[in-house]
């Protein structure tokens, strides 16, 4: 990943990455704390973030400063204003990013229903090539119910995607992308991005 970052930053001068959240990024973002990068052209974003406010220690934010935001100088945070609730956080980020430029990487895990951000199986993921950056969740069958998702469209605009998956619990999940469901987030995402998977198990996929 820093070998991503460090190439991104030598030849554009700035690493635009997309952080998930949930649990499983936490060691990651805590172990890049250390890491060797010119953290000052680092543009951080956000696959998603929970209905929550600001500052409440279940948003994907508030994890990501803890563990890696608030420790390194990077150039830019740009969180998504979940804290408005669905339809205007959605109106707002949209205001903020739009689908053109692409980002360099996209941190994705996955749920033991097989989401990916915060776009659930059976839900309207924004796939379509029109569909705005930032979509509202109003569903979501894992808490918080509402949430802010970039899109498909828009996560599809980017150079590669790493996938980290950790514990058994998830090993159906992923061995459910390798059948090409037409319901999965991450297999339609992969038709357009590279995706790297990184998974810790006591099974193999
Ligand atoms: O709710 C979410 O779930 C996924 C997976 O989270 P994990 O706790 O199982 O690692 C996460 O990628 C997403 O950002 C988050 O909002």
């Amino acid at each position: 990943m820093l070998e991503t970052a460090n190439t991104a930053i030598n030849q554009a001068q700035r690493f635009r990455i997309v952080l998930s959240g949930g649990t499983t990024p936490k060691a990651l973002y805590t172990a890049l704390r250390s890491g060797t990068t010119d953290w000052s052209k680092w543009e951080i974003y956000f696959t998603d973030e929970r209905c929550l406010p600001t500052g409440d220690s279940e948003r994907n934010d508030f994890m990501a400063q803890q563990a890696l935001l608030n420790h390194v100088p990077v150039a830019a945070v740009h969180t998504l204003p979940a804290e408005l609730g669905p339809e205007n956080g959605a109106i707002q980020a949209n205001q903020q990013l739009d689908n053109t430029t692409p980002f360099d990487l996209v941190l994705l895990g996955i749920g033991e229903d097989g989401h990916t951000a915060s776009l659930f199986p059976g839900i309207n993921w924004g796939k379509e090539q029109n569909s705005p950056a930032v979509i509202p969740v109003h569903n979501s069958p894992k808490p918080p119910p509402q949430r802010l998702s970039l899109s498909l469209n828009r996560l599809a605009n980017s150079h590669q995607a790493l996938l980290l998956s950790t514990g058994d619990a998830k090993l159906p999940a992923l061995r459910g992308l390798a059948k090409s469901e037409d319901n999965s987030p991450l297999v339609k995402l992969a038709q357009h991005v590279p995706v790297q998977v990184y998974y810790q198990a006591t099974q193999s996929v």
